[in-house]
């Protein structure tokens, strides 16, 4: 059986093509504007890249999506039904908007195999087969994420004993492993050798289109790699300050002074 790794917006109305929204989202921290009428949407199947300075807003951004942090004012929407503002992470989570913080967090006495299969087991929708054995599907499943994450043949190795690029992509298979609708990303090549970063970047090109992908990245050269066919988009003092092509946005005046040109 193959993996199916096409986009199942179960439970999330995305009839009008977009699978985030956010409007308006103010976030003041004692009077200081982390996002300042951000507005911004992420379709279903798109892969973008969000860009910007240090404190343009990003980790608010994705505190935001991820109800770790309530905006002050405006709204936010996970497809058309699902109030993000009114919703704990926990039902977030479960909702399908997974997120990937900067340092890998595997289990690192586990081995890579194990990794994969406990990610799998943390799924609420499969909790109660937590102690039974595998099906031969989802060993398929789990043979097809190891291929996908460039760890085919690594899968009996301790994650502990990976390199910290091999880390990066077995957490993103964890988090594959649990069908998220909406994935976030955050800085995955921070750290990586030139080599481990051009395989990421084959890795998310491939996922482009079969998942919704948001990723925060300064690493310029990775952008490219995988923007483009996609929209970038440059925060900048909590809003957006450009948005379009890698191209156009490289071109762009404002965004070489306040980025780029750095
Ligand atoms: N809990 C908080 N309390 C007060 N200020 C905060 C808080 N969280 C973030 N900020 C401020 O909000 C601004 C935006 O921070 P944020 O971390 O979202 O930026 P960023 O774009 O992710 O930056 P970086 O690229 O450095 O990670 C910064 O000026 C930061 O100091």
């Amino acid at each position: 059986m193959s993996l199916d790794m096409s986009i199942k917006p179960e439970g999330v109305d995305t009839r009008h093509g977009a699978i985030l929204y956010l409007d308006d989202v103010t976030v003041s921290f004692d009077g200081f504007r982390a996002l300042n009428k951000l507005t911004l949407d992420i379709s279903v199947g798109e892969l973008r890249c969000i860009i910007g300075p240090n404190g343009a807003g990003k980790t608010t951004m994705m505190d935001v999506i991820t109800g770790k942090t309530r905006p002050t004012s405006g709204s936010a929407f996970f497809g058309q039904t699902f109030d993000l503002a009114r919703m704990t992470e926990y039902e977030i989570a479960h909702a399908g908007i997974g997120r990937k913080f900067q340092r890998p967090t595997v289990f690192e006495q586990h081995t890579v195999f194990e990794n994969l299969e406990l990610a799998m087991k943390m799924d609420k929708r499969v909790r109660p087969t937590l102690f039974a054995r595998l099906s031969s599907e989802q060993e398929d499943r789990i043979g097809a994420i190891l291929r996908l994450i460039r760890l085919h043949g690594h899968e009996d190795r301790p994650a502990g004993l990976l390199s910290h690029g091999q880390k990066q992509w077995l957490e993103i298979g964890m988090l594959l492993m649990q069908e998220p609708q909406l994935i976030l990303l955050d800085e995955p090549v921070a750290g990586m050798s030139d080599a481990e970063t051009a395989r990421t970047a084959e890795l998310l090109n491939e996922l482009r289109g079969k998942h919704s992908i948001m990723v925060v990245e300064h690493d310029m050269g990775f952008v490219a790699e995988i923007a483009q066919q996609g929209k970038v988009t440059v925060l900048h003092e909590g809003s957006v300050l450009a948005e379009g092509r890698m191209d156009d946005v490289q071109a762009d005046d404002r965004v070489i002074e306040v980025y780029l040109g750095r």
